[in-house]
């Protein structure tokens, strides 16, 4: 058995991974990297592989691909009900978004990335577990390593999801976001933090942050730390058409913060609770709806970087 196993993702980064692969075995190769691999073939598939690894004895366990492959493979360190203590998760990224890479630190090119996993110097951070409604309605619970959303950013997830990222992350999500603004209604929620209502009402976003980016590079919650034992938790309330095209250039600097219709907390427990469906994100991609309940899984996993 080598020492690193790859989860790939071909798929990812509009198809481009499955090429490049070729590219970057061979430059683990003249690094000295001994490894294994193996390509996903669909949803959830990249969870049932890294479990596989985990369970051969691979101690080192390398996603390729964007946020969701990231987002899968850490859920495949969770082993009935327990975090496996003896890997690491490296990330060669290789998305269109690459928000959380923006928070670790980790180059994008994968030169970089290499050079980091061949350190192995690891970093225990904190997940986000997220308790939601699946798409057949039935209650469904998964770890989120970067950032999860109801409402805008839910939305804004589908349209881009089901339609090309070739022209990039920035550019992606920057269009995604403003056409959803053109057709998203606003929804109704309360919001408990901590067993404590802060919020009741019309909302255009609520947002639990583990990492500070998301949406290709959107600088949504600044104040995030991976590895601070909390969620960080942002209400963007209930903002006009106008309201959220005037702002979102704040959003990629963060200084929306200051925003009189936003609102932040840090907490341990974040419940969104509705009689409506939410559009639901988790690490870019789109398991089911809220409502929805956060709460936080602190330094349960550690990451290369
Ligand atoms: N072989 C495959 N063919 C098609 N889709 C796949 C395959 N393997 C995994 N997937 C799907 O790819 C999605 C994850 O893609 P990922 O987020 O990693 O890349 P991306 O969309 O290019 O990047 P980003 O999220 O950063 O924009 C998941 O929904 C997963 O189910």
């Amino acid at each position: 058995m080598r020492e690193f196993f790859f989860v790939v993702n071909p798929a990812s980064a509009n198809g481009t991974t499955k090429t490049v692969w070729r590219e970057i075995g061979e430059y683990l190769k003249e690094k000295g990297v001994e490894y294994d691999f193996a390509f996903t073939t669909g949803p959830n598939h990249a969870t049932q592989l890294t479990t596989d690894a985990i369970q051969k004895g691979y101690k080192w366990i390398v996603a390729v691909g964007g946020d969701g492959t990231v987002n899968e493979v850490v859920n495949g360190f969770s082993i009935e009900g327990k975090f496996a203590e003896n890997a690491s998760l490296g990330i060669i990224s290789r998305g269109t978004g690459c928000d959380l890479i923006r928070t670790l630190g980790i180059p994008k090119e994968y030169q970089g990335a290499v050079e980091i996993l061949k350190d192995k110097k690891t970093r225990e951070i904190d997940l986000i577990k997220v308790e939601y409604l699946n798409h057949q309605g039935e209650k469904e619970g998964r770890y989120c390593i970067n950032i999860s959303d109801v409402g805008l950013g839910g939305y804004v997830a589908q349209r881009v999801n089901h339609t090309s990222k070739s022209a990039g992350g920035l550019w992606s999500y920057l269009r995604g976001t403003l056409l959803s603004i053109l057709k998203y209604k606003n929804r109704q929620g309360r919001v408990i933090v901590d067993g404590n209502e802060v919020y009741s009402g019309v909302f255009s976003l609520i947002a639990a942050a583990n990492g500070k980016y998301f949406g290709g590079g959107m600088k949504l919650a600044p104040m995030a730390e991976l590895d601070d034992g909390y969620i960080s938790t942002i209400i963007l309330g209930d903002m006009g058409k106008g309201e959220l095209f005037l702002n979102l250039a704040k959003v990629y600097d963060g200084s929306h913060l200051t925003h009189p219709k936003v609102k932040y907390y840090k907490a341990k427990e974040v419940i969104i609770d509705s009689k409506q469906r939410l559009p639901l994100e988790v690490d870019g991609e789109n398991p089911g709806f809220g409502p929805v309940k956060y709460s936080i899984a602190e330094k349960v996993i550690k990451v290369i970087c």
